[in-house]
């Protein structure tokens, strides 16, 4: 047989995949306390031994038989049993389920993808860093926080990306709480995070930036109280000769924050409340039960159903899709298929045609009257830690067309409330949408002439609190030769 392929779990990838961390981190909690009992049983019975034979086992000429008998009985004996007892391994099977979950664990793939999720949360919603690290997210407290390895972490990671001055923020907040954790010590020591670690970044951080003689000054109080450290002394050679050659700081890098902030952060909308309607004319059905229509812009065409899909229909979907979650992909411009970093969702197609399915694809041509028997099948969406869509255009240019149709209207079905974060965003409208569990939004990609009308670029906002689901359905524009010119009378 051959060696099975290990696939990435990409856990970062999707809330509802990260379910599975769960279930790990109790096996491996259940075997390190499994492994400290078995440990324990042995020193006891150790330790007893050793207390009722010390004060026989004198070095002194065993003078009287009793004695002397005890001695060569204990080493026969006792000495086979004490042998026998250290070969003997109870914990193996542990060893062996903690190997055996090893595929399973996070990578460092992984623990990059979730920094960047923070780092992207943080970025889109100006959240404070002290803030954060206390689990305060928007004025939002959470029953969370994070501790001084985990913003050394974040530092680290923020210092390979040249952000030195968010970099310097994480490092400072992680310096604070480890001294007021001082009694800790040794445990930080133990996990590969002494304190030195810290100031070595420090230095780093302020020599990058141009602060040197504030990082000589902390490193050379470091040194002294941490004098075996090497890396200590050779950040202070490295410091030395960029003082002695004036190196320029690193440039600050300049993100400015525009309408993708702003949009993302609180509900935009470009002119009042357009109307608010129960569409009866988009098809005969529509007359029985009329749909909850916003009109959000009439060019290019936006609307938003309200209460278009149940909770039990919900349901339903994500369980369909949730065995089949993948790391969704992106057409490159030679063709082919990628991981995509500014796509961090995972998601799968419903193929199957059951009557679910039908129902749901009656439910699409009714909102739009459009006919969606070409339509791609419906494509079922998780995001991840701070997941989001970069800015895309759901039509494809001219180049990549070839032989397919394009597609001419998405429809996105919102299966979950988001607490906080998860916009779906047209920044070049200034507007955007935040999902409402069984609310649907539609828009037209093309412009009367079959163009892509470049307005309807869009994107969803980082999900900071909670699993967000969305379903999609890009409508092709083959079919619509009969439908197409009723558009306008919409
Ligand atoms: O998740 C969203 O809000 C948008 C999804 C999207 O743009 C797409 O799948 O094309
Ligand atoms: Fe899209």
């Amino acid at each position: 047989h051959g060696k099975t392929k290990i696939l990435r779990n990409n856990y970062a990838i999707s809330i509802h995949d990260m379910v599975k961390l769960i279930d790990y981190e109790h096996q491996l909690l259940d075997i390190l306390q499994n492994f400290t009992n078995a440990l324990q049983q042995r020193v006891d019975a150790i330790e007893y031994y050793l207390y009722t034979t010390d004060y026989e086992a004198e070095k002194k000429l065993p003078d009287d038989p009793i004695k002397s008998f005890r001695i060569i009985r204990r080493l026969h004996s006792d000495y086979l049993n004490w042998k026998w007892l250290m070969e003997q391994q109870p914990w193996e099977p542990l060893v062996k389920h903690i190997i055996a979950i090893a595929p399973h664990m996070p990578t460092l793939k992984d623990i990059e993808e979730a920094f960047n999720g923070l780092r992207l949360i943080q970025w889109t919603y100006s959240l404070p860093t002290a803030q954060m690290a206390e689990g305060v997210l928007q004025n939002i407290h959470h029953n969370t926080s994070l501790d001084a390895m985990q913003c050394l972490t974040i530092a680290r990671h923020l210092v390979k990306l040249k952000e030195f001055i968010r970099a310097k923020e994480w490092l400072m907040v992680g310096l604070q709480m480890h001294e007021a954790d001082e009694d800790n010590e040794v445990f930080y020591s133990q996990l590969g995070m002494p304190l030195s670690d810290f100031y070595e970044l420090f230095a780093e951080i302020h020599d990058e930036l141009g602060t040197r003689y504030l990082a000589m000054s902390e490193l050379r109080l470091a040194i002294k109280n941490w004098p075996e450290r090497v890396s200590l002394q050779r950040a202070l050679s490295r410091l030395k000769v960029n003082i002695r050659i004036g190196k320029e700081p690193a440039k600050a890098k300049e993100k400015s924050e525009g309408v993708y902030n702003k949009c993302c952060s609180t509900e935009c909308r470009p002119s009042a409340k357009l109307h608010c309607l129960y569409n009866t004319t988009a098809s005969y059905f529509l007359r029985l039960a009329p749909l909850k229509m916003e009109l959000l812009s009439l060019d290019p065409y936006m609307v938003l159903f309200h209460d278009v899909v149940s909770d039990k229909d919900i349901t339903s979907i994500r369980n369909l899709a949730k065995g089949g979650l993948v790391r969704a992909v992106t057409v490159t411009k030679d063709g082919s298929y990628e991981e995509d970093p500014a796509r961090t969702t995972k998601g799968t197609w419903l193929v199957e045609n059951s009557k679910l399915i039908q129902r749901l694809s009656q439910l699409a041509q009714d909102m739009t009257n459009l006919d969606i028997r070409d339509a791609d099948p419906f494509q079922v969406l998780n995001y991840g830690i701070g997941g989001y869509y970069g800015t895309h255009f759901d039509f494809l240019a001219d180049t990549e067309m070839g032989n397919f149709s394009n597609r001419i209207a998405t429809a996105v079905f919102y299966l979950s409330d988001v607490p906080q974060g998860g916009a779906t965003i047209f920044p070049k409208l200034g507007l955007s949408v935040f999902p409402k569990k069984g609310s649907a939004l539609l828009w037209y990609n093309l412009d009367h002439k079959g163009d892509g009308d470049n307005r309807t670029a869009h994107s969803a906002c980082p999900t900071i609190v909670g699993s967000r689901w969305v379903m999609t359905k890009w409508i092709n524009e083959r079919e619509q030769l009969f439908r197409r010119p009723c558009l306008t009378t919409l």
